[in-house]
């Protein structure tokens, strides 16, 4: 019974990990792209994870705490990453600059190619997208669960330009040269973990540029083993003539 349990589980090829404050949606979006839907949260304890089957090749989806508590286990969901989702609030001043100050320096056990992602949830609260997306002002215009006290660094919204001024600021942490990389145009977003806004398109494109560091690693695994081939054929052979 356990041996069939252990066979069912599939390994995953590769980790992406969801790092931000609490309170920003991270399980939000998860729950949003994984069923399809928008329901109650509750403050993630610790950590949980998600696998997702992309064509062939399976990933595991971190979703971490963002309480200050927890903030300890960050660099350790970190290690291995090939991908990190910075996640922020949108209507949050403070998420966004916490993302730099608290939570920028957990990255430093990812793969030295992890590709980063910086994600604006709760857009349908925004000033651009409320009418939109939610015109009847229902529940969307509720503050929702809140970490801070009400200051003003909460109210202040924070818009695409910022977060494409924070993936600048990540490459140059990271000592990469924004040239050499993926472009913030591709690899910012704004989502709505309440409305589904851009939530397929910022995990699949993340999916999607995971795969080459897939291979890689594959092909690592290959070239080790390749090495050892001549060793095992020789015990074969000497076993053949004993
Ligand atoms: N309006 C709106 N509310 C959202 C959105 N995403 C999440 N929320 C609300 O924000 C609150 C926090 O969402 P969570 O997904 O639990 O946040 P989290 O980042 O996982 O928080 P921690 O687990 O504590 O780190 C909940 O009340 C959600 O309903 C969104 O896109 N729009
Ligand atoms: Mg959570």
């Amino acid at each position: 019974m356990a041996e069939n349990t252990k066979k069912k589980l599939k390994k995953p090829d590769v980790k992406i990990v969801l790092l931000g404050d609490m309170n920003v949606g991270k399980t939000s979006l998860l729950h949003r792209y994984t069923e399809r839907k928008f329901k109650d949260t509750v403050s993630t304890v610790g950590g949980a994870f998600y696998l997702k089957q992309w064509g062939p090749y399976n990933i595991s989806i971190w979703d971490t705490a963002g309480r200050e508590q927890f903030h300890g286990l960050g660099s350790m969901y970190c290690r291995g990453a090939a991908a990190v989702i910075l996640t922020y609030d949108t209507t949050s001043w403070q998420s966004y600059v916490e993302l730099e100050d608290r939570f920028l320096s957990l990255t430093d056990t990812a793969n030295a190619d992890c590709i980063f992602a910086i994600v604006g949830n709760k857009a349908d609260l925004t000033d651009s997208h409320a009418q939109a997306s939610n015109p009847d002002g229902e529940e969307g215009n509720q503050p929702a669960r809140s970490s801070f006290s009400s200051s003003s660094l909460q109210r202040k919204q924070v818009n695409r330009e910022d977060a494409m001024a924070l993936y600048g600021r990540v490459l140059h942490y990271k000592g990469l040269e924004e040239k050499t990389c993926l472009p913030a145009e591709r690899m910012v977003f704004e989502t709505s973990a309440k409305t589904g806004y851009n939530v397929d398109v910022l995990f699949e494109t993340v999916f999607d540029l995971v795969v080459p560091s897939i291979l890689k690693k594959r092909n690592e695994v290959e070239s080790t083993v390749d090495l050892e081939a001549p060793s095992k054929v020789k015990r074969t052979k000497a076993g053949c003539c004993a």
